[in-house]
């Protein structure tokens, strides 16, 4: 990778007076111009204070970050016009009695080549409520809003944090279309989202992050493709030790429901004809025989754990 858009290298950042656990703890990533980069993680793994260091609105207390190229905080100025912000909460800093279509027009006004206001209300389905104040929209209008107000200067780059929270199934897509259009134009997006189906379908690069670290990244290809998944249909009982003999290390095997086998490889492996051999050794035929990855869901539960955190 060339100069990335956003360069974090080993950032740390504590709340409080020395607390037992930093919110971002030596995290490392790099986001590319032109591509989507998602940053995923369970609640409270440190992704929106590392958002809001790069945005300049938090300082780090160790460690290095770079956005274009310049300090995030040392150089707010000059990367305001270029940078957008969606930030997490969708009414931060828009006056309640603002109306949609005003509120777009001022956010306009402050860049020398805005996207047209109109065009974006239209874009994201408020053309109807562009008259309407801040305070009466609906969650999702508001949070559409916040989303357009964070495009409207075409920027070089754009933090968009949890950008479809809440929205319908409508509105998502709408919203998805945008990001795509930006990151084609060349913009750079540092996406956080819980939405795994959000990651898979817009980014280039996802960045996985637990306890204030990273704990895996990628292209969604790299983090699925070595996880394999076989399954298949046969008599119910068979010796799932001799099967488990006979695959690579690492390997397990699993009849569950009864009759229905899945082997599962933790790195490439010939799935397919060694198991198809073991079966035509000892007189099996296996039904609906067929390999499929794992989804981005699955990688993310392997590596942030399944038991819902306290705190
Ligand atoms: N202003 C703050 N003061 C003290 N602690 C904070 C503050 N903001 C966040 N934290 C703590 O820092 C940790 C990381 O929070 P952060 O909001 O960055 O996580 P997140 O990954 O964005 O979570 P979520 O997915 O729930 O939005 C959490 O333990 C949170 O409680």
């Amino acid at each position: 990778m060339g100069t990335a858009a956003v360069e974090v290298e080993n950032v740390v950042k504590r709340y409080g007076r020395a607390p037992a656990t930093a919110a971002v703890d030596g995290l490392s990533f790099r986001a590319a111009h032109g591509a989507v980069t998602a940053l995923l993680g369970p609640n409270g793994a440190g992704k929106t204070t590392t958002v809001e260091m790069c945005e300049g609105f938090r300082c780090a207390d160790n460690g290095r970050l770079r956005v274009l190229g310049l300090d995030p905080v040392a150089d707010a100025g000059a990367l305001k016009p270029r940078v957008g912000v969606m930030p997490q909460s969708q009414s931060a800093g828009v006056p309640t009695g603002a109306r949609a279509g005003e509120w777009l027009r001022l956010m306009a006004a402050f860049h020398h080549d805005p996207i047209p206001p109109q065009l974006l209300l239209e874009r994201l389905g408020l053309r109807s409520v562009a008259t309407t104040a801040f305070r009466r929209l609906s969650g999702g209008q508001q949070q559409r809003l916040s989303l357009a107000a964070a495009v409207i200067g075409r920027p070089e780059l754009v933090f968009l944090d949890e950008p479809t929270a809440g929205l319908d199934p409508q509105a998502r897509r709408a919203a998805w279309d945008l990001v795509a259009e930006l990151r084609d134009a060349g913009v750079g997006v540092v996406l956080t989202t819980h939405h795994m189906d959000e990651a898979e379908r817009l980014a280039d690069h996802v960045v996985i992050i637990d306890r204030g670290r990273v704990v895996a990244a990628g292209t969604i290809d790299e983090l699925t493709a070595p996880h394999q998944e076989l399954r298949f249909r046969a008599t119910p009982g068979l010796d799932t030790a001799g099967l488990m003999a006979t695959l690579p290390d690492g390997c397990g095997v699993e009849e569950a429901p009864s009759g229905t086998y899945t082997v599962t490889a933790p790195a490439p492996a010939t799935l397919v004809s060694t198991v198809s051999d073991w079966c035509a050794d000892n007189g099996i035929l296996p039904a609906e025989l067929g390999v499929r990855r794992r989804t981005l869901e699955e990688v993310f539960l392997e590596m942030t754990g399944r038991e819902l955190r306290d705190g």
